[in-house]
């Protein structure tokens, strides 16, 4: 049975999904050292933001198949270092939306109103009514820094709060912006104009202190900043610098560049500034979300089956996914055919899209074919998470191509041609009325026949009599023949033959097949 271990808090109902197929063990806050010595017994791995899953901890993985993020976040996993080992990274994208936009709302409003300082008064048996002179958030200038989902749900709300929208997203269309209410501008000018700035952006090189003495300069006095986005967006020295001088008016955080945070000045700026520990997502609602979506995932790919959110991997919606699956495993037995065809060193795949499939995205079919091409030389270490670096690392040079005017089957074809140290060939599949997978080509010559386990392949002149000697001569080593098929061209011009053999073929009769006159050449494919 598998083991799935979970390293922070999980909603039980996620829990209880991964009971389903695995042994979980619940052991939370363990150090980077405990997770190294534990990590080598699961399969999987469920966290939230307190685990720190670094190189180490995936290079002792061994038996990993799968990180799940119970959130959206990836900062705190080492992605590249997750794909170089195969491993995929899931996260939930869209389950704590809703509360990580009402905890910046929240915090915006808290910081406007000091309601925790002036609870923290009445608590403290004051009665301080002057002290708590608050600003109104109507008719105020919102810019939103990130106008991703979570930017989006703030911004509808805050013009349902009668805000004026700033947004700065660059890559989000004016159109997109507009629907939203927000006038798309650039940095400067959102920094100079809002009385209020979010930020709802990821944790990237450009991103990382976004917001600095600099930037902080360019804003008014009145301005107040609320990160509920990732630590280490903000300069946090340079922002107590600027609150306490008075260069802008205030912040409210939710997360910090090391977390949990340690000694910091901010904690002594009292009412300008509102501080909470990483709860943008401590919503029962976005736990339950985020534990089913990611449980759920970890439950599929310990299944065998593709997840819905991988972040290392194309990401497809479940129903294109499903739609999807046919054609994932023809493009892998398919790459598996033209490596075994091309033999030796494969320097470049042609992944052509035919019909229908051209008007897909084609980058999982591609990797796909990659995966089975990859298959010859690493077998289980090749998966769809790696697939695309291990061929790059290879120098095997991927194109991809399109042509939708072929219209030979229903649903559309793939058609695969691999160059290599030993000449060139191409083969071409579809799926027939039953989703079954047929071999529409081999070398440009038409076929069509179900792959099967054993395969032999012949390029010869077509002549008569030439069908009959490969017949006995396998005969002759007591190989049985499930069934053969011809493909030509033309009559008595080059042909191959297909045949589908019960068993592998045994060491030495391929020379003996090719020696047989008009044969030009002998394949054996085993799937
Ligand atoms: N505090 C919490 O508990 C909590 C909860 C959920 C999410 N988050 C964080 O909130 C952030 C936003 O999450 P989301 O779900 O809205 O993500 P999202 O991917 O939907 O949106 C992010 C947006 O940022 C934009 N962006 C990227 N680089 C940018 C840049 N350099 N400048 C401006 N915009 C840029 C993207 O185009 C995108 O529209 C993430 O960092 C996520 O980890 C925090
Ligand atoms: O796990 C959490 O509580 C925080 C999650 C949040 O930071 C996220 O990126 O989804």
């Amino acid at each position: 049975m598998s083991k799935v271990l979970v390293s922070d808090p999980i909603d039980q109902v996620g829990i209880d999904i991964l009971s389903q197929v695995a042994q979980v063990d619940v052991k939370t806050n363990l150090s980077p050292e405990e997770l190294v010595a534990v990590i080598p017994d699961y399969d999987a791995i469920m966290i939230r933001s307190g685990t720190r899953v670094t190189k180490e901890i995936i290079e002792a993985g061994k038996q990993l198949k799968i990180i799940g993020r119970a959130g959206v976040g990836v900062d705190n996993v080492d992605v590249p270092a997750a794909t170089r080992q195969g491993i995929v990274v899931v996260n939930s994208p869209e389950g704590n939306t809703i509360a990580a936009a009402e905890h910046a709302l929240a915090m915006m409003l808290s910081m406007s109103r000091h309601i925790p300082e002036a609870d923290q008064s009445v608590k403290n048996q004051k009665w301080d009514r002057k002290h708590f002179m608050g600003s109104e958030v109507y008719k105020k200038t919102l810019g939103v820094v990130g106008l991703g989902k979570i930017g989006s749900h703030v911004a509808t709300v805050a013009r349902a709060m009668g805000m004026k929208l700033l947004a700065y997203d660059p890559f989000i269309s004016v159109e997109r912006a507009e629907q939203l209410g927000c006038r798309l501008v650039d940095l400067d000018l959102l920094f100079g104009e809002s009385d209020y700035i979010t930020l709802h952006i990821p944790k990237t090189p450009e991103t990382t202190n976004l917001i600095n003495a600099e930037s902080l300069s360019k804003m008014k006095p009145t301005t107040r900043i609320i990160n509920c986005s990732r630590g280490g967006i903000i300069d946090e020295a340079a922002l107590y610098e600027a609150i306490n001088s008075g260069t802008i008016a205030g912040a409210a955080l939710d997360v910090f560049s090391s977390e949990p945070l340690g000694e910091s000045p901010l904690r002594s700026l009292g009412k300008k500034v509102v501080l909470t520990p990483h709860l943008g997502a401590s919503t029962a609602e976005a736990q339950v979300n985020v534990a089913i979506d990611v449980a759920e995932q970890i439950r599929d790919v310990l299944l065998g089956l593709p997840a819905r959110s991988a972040v290392n991997i194309p990401g497809l919606s479940p129903n294109v996914l499903e739609q999807l699956k046919p054609y994932l495993r023809l493009a892998e037995t398919l790459g598996s055919m033209v490596s075994q065809l091309a033999g030796g060193r494969i320097d470049s795949l042609n992944v052509r899209l035919q019909g229908e499939l051209a008007t897909n995205n084609s980058q999982p079919l591609v990797v796909g074919a990659l995966k089975g091409l990859l298959t010859q030389a690493l077998r289980e270490r090749v998966n769809y998470v790696n697939a695309s670096i291990e061929a790059k690392e290879r120098g095997i040079r991927v194109i991809e191509t399109r042509d939708a005017s072929i219209q030979d089957y229903a649903g559309g074809s793939l058609h695969l041609s691999a160059k290599g140290s030993l000449g060139e060939h191409s083969v071409t599949g579809a799926l027939l009325g039953d989703g079954e997978i047929h071999i529409t080509s081999i070398d440009e010559f038409p076929i069509n026949v179900p792959p099967s386990n054993h395969m032999l392949f012949t390029l010869h002149r077509d002549m008569p009599g030439i069908i009959g000697k490969i017949g006995s001569l396998l005969g002759s080593f007591n190989v049985n023949i499930a069934s053969m098929q011809v493909g030509r061209k033309i009559v008595r011009g080059d042909a191959v033959m297909v045949l589908s053999l019960d068993d592998p073929l045994p060491e030495g009769i391929l020379a003996e097949i090719i020696k047989v006159s008009g044969i030009r050449d002998a394949y054996t494919v085993n799937l």
